[in-house]
């Protein structure tokens, strides 16, 4: 297939281990993919999206009541909270990955009776909902992992954050302009319901061209993140099974061309309807502990180590400091060259 033709590769789950030379391709070439047969019930995806629906339209007062600035665990950003923020909204939950963390998230919003039952109902979809993501999210790093050669790895104690998000249109006129702009996603892995009525994801492919992410129904949209591109960065080729020959042939390429790195797909959303779009994301931070390093079956005399080992929050304070949300500026100053000696 010529690069120009490339869309986001579709992994099927219910298809392993037959499909991992195909997710190999998939985080290796194009840093994302939609998965299928990922085993959560559909009616389960539609009741978040109406959960999202209600959420936004929760009071005011509520949603002012939990704003928080810092970027990790605050529950509420409103419109504008950022630069390009005009159509943006957005839930948090942090750390999804511990129910009591979602509960906790969801008596937040607790108000008057009236708003109880309704709070009641989204707590129990909330908390199905992330539960089986969770469970995706999981498997998914694993098979990533696996499809790279490292068999059995677990991502049980790696902290989450969820985000729900809504991106409201007015206006005709607003159409094409940019609801988040370019960035990579600063956790190892993200687990996206993107909507799949009104698009607008879009990422950039091997040439720098921009494509549509046209959401499969059902399908969940994984990309790999920041954290991912340190720690895959120093893939050892031998690692890899013979069968793997096509993918060590682009692995090659990836190396030449970017000294090694592995990719972490670039994306933005765009405004595509008069009408708003919701989208409901799982990011795979970091181990419990905060701290990334390198996976030293990755590192050898022509893999070298690149960057320092160092604190997740700190990098994402880093990065928060850059005008671009990409990850190539904001590790630049994690290199290891530049490890105190
Ligand atoms: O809303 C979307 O489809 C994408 C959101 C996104 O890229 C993000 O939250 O990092
Ligand atoms: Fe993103």
């Amino acid at each position: 297939m010529a690069k120009e033709e490339i869309v986001v590769p579709v992994i099927d789950l219910a298809n392993f281990p037959a499909e991992l030379e195909k997710l190999a391709a998939a985080s290796t070439e194009v840093g994302c993919f939609q998965v299928i047969n990922h085993g959560i019930p559909v009616a389960l995806l539609s009741d978040m999206k109406e959960t999202a629906r209600t959420l936004f339209d929760f009071p005011e007062e509520v949603k002012q009541r939990n704003v928080n600035l810092n970027v990790i665990d605050g529950r509420y950003r409103p419109r504008n909270f950022e630069p390009n923020g005009k159509y943006h909204e957005s839930f948090s939950i942090y750390d999804a990955a511990l129910p009591s963390d979602v509960l906790s998230f969801c008596s937040a919003l607790d108000v008057t009776p009236q708003q109880r039952e309704i709070n009641e109902a989204n707590s129990k979809v909330i908390t199905d909902y992330f539960g089986k993501l969770h469970g995706l999210i999981l498997e998914m790093a694993s098979k990533v992992v696996e499809s790279l050669g490292l068999v059995g790895r677990s991502f049980e104690e790696w902290s989450c954050q969820a985000r729900v998000m809504s991106y409201k249109v007015t206006s005709q006129e607003d159409i094409g302009c940019i609801a988040a702009p370019l960035h990579t996603d600063s956790s190892f892995l993200t687990v996206l319901q993107a909507d799949e009525c009104v698009g607008g994801l879009q990422i950039i492919d091997a040439n720098g061209n921009f494509v549509d992410v046209d959401p499969l129904p059902g399908a969940i949209f994984v990309n790999i993140g920041d954290m991912g591109k340190v720690i895959h960065q120093f893939l050892h080729i031998s690692n890899l099974s013979i069968s793997l020959n096509y993918v060590c042939i682009n692995l090659y390429m990836v190396k030449v061309w970017s000294n090694g790195r592995l990719h972490t797909v670039k994306h933005r959303v765009v405004c595509k309807k008069v009408t708003t779009r919701f989208s409901i994301g799982l990011f795979l931070l970091a181990p419990r502990d905060g701290y990334i390093g390198t996976e030293p079956a990755f590192i050898d005399a022509e893999h070298p180590k690149l960057y320092q080992n160092f604190i997740y929050n700190e990098y994402r304070k880093q990065r928060n400091k850059c005008e671009y949300k990409i990850g190539d500026l904001a590790l630049r100053g994690f290199k290891a060259d530049q490890e105190a000696i």
